[in-house]
């Protein structure tokens, strides 16, 4: 395990002890998750089961979309196809952090792949729609992507299954949650971010909307995890093989603040692009959140004074209520943009 100079970055863990037989191993693994969930709600994962064969096809699956011409990437535009993102969205379209300018990143969203004619799809639930898919890359950038979206998003049940016992509750206490998650891959690229203007991001300053994310990146560097005590910042160093996984508002609002989501953003000051793999792990659209068992007390975070102003609500809200009005703020904040 590599031995981390920066004490404040997120710790690195083996996930394969979720998975041993090792009662003793298991038991320190959860206790860590617990640790990183309360502290920063970020941790880098170690063999995890994702083979390096397929991070590497889904890294260059990505690379491959978008060298494409701009013209053949916007055939793949996903604009129509909102509030369910999918295809290719152009830089500049988001912003995360008010007062940034429109983020310099381009990205390429993919869900669960249903035909046409599935029922979730007839009945209109929500991030339901068909993918959208490059022809021009033919069927085998279509199976590579279907198949990380398969196992990261497995992989992400588990992580919620260690995230279970953290919480001192059972380890299929979240399956019903889990049952036809609403989940979101997205492919991001950032090319150099533009120097010159302090306000200038990959992605501006932001805690994540959801449940928890799972984010492969390559080597090129620069995603950010503040201290939300300091205001400092620090470098998630990319580990070869590694997946970053990170909690959402979601988590946090349902653990009642005992979970914590945190501030990130990428500003990609190297010389060459840099590609993310991002999936967006939900749970059921339709659930309903409360508050955890175990959690009714309210956990301060008073040591956090850096990052958005972070509510504290407790009445019931639907999954799919609470991802969308942070979604819907995030573009709308271009739209009302003036250079
Ligand atoms: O690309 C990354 O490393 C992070 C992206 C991110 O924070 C997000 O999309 O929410
Ligand atoms: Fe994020």
């Amino acid at each position: 395990m590599a031995v981390k100079e920066d004490q404040a970055a997120p710790p690195v863990l083996d996930f394969s002890s979720f998975w041993s037989g090792d009662s003793e191993k298991r038991a320190a693994l959860i206790n860590a998750l617990r640790k990183a969930c309360e502290d920063k709600g970020f941790f880098q994962l170690v063999n995890h089961g994702i083979s390096d064969s397929l991070q590497r096809s889904i890294i260059q699956a990505s690379k491959d979309f978008f060298a494409l011409p701009l013209e053949e990437k916007l055939k793949c535009d996903g604009a129509k196809s909102k509030p369910s993102r999918r295809g290719y969205e152009v830089l500049g379209a988001q912003m995360l952090e008010p007062g940034s300018k429109p983020e310099h990143k381009e990205s390429f969203y993919v869900g669960e792949d249903l035909p046409a004619d599935h029922p979730r799809i007839l009945r209109g639930d929500y991030n339901c729609s068909p993918n959208i898919y490059p022809e021009v890359l033919g069927e085998q950038w279509k199976a590579v992507t279907a198949q990380y979206y398969r196992e990261v998003v497995a992989l992400g049940m588990d992580v919620m299954r260690s995230l279970a016992l953290g919480l001192g509750l059972p380890e299929s206490w979240f399956d019903d949650f889990m049952t036809e998650p609403s989940c979101t891959l997205r492919l991001l690229h950032y090319p150099p971010t533009p120097r010159g203007c302090d306000k200038e991001r990959g992605v501006g300053a932001h805690r994540d909307f959801g449940c928890i994310t799972l984010l492969l990146q390559d080597s090129v560097g620069g995603l950010q995890v503040q201290d939300e005590t300091t205001g400092r910042w620090h470098d998630v160093t990319p580990i070869p093989g590694a997946l970053v996984v990170n909690l959402g508002n979601l988590m946090m609002r349902w653990s009642n603040h005992h979970y914590t989501s945190n501030t990130h953003r990428v500003l990609n000051f190297a010389e060459q692009d840099r590609t993310s793999i991002v999936l967006f792990f939900n749970g059921n659209p339709e659930h309903i959140l409360g508050v955890l068992p175990g959690c009714e007390q309210h956990r301060q975070n008073q040591h956090k004074k850096y990052g958005p102003p972070m509510e504290v609500v407790v009445e019931p809200v639907k999954v799919r209520e609470f991802l969308n009005q942070q979604y819907l703020a995030s573009y709308n904040r271009v739209q009302e943009y003036k250079v």
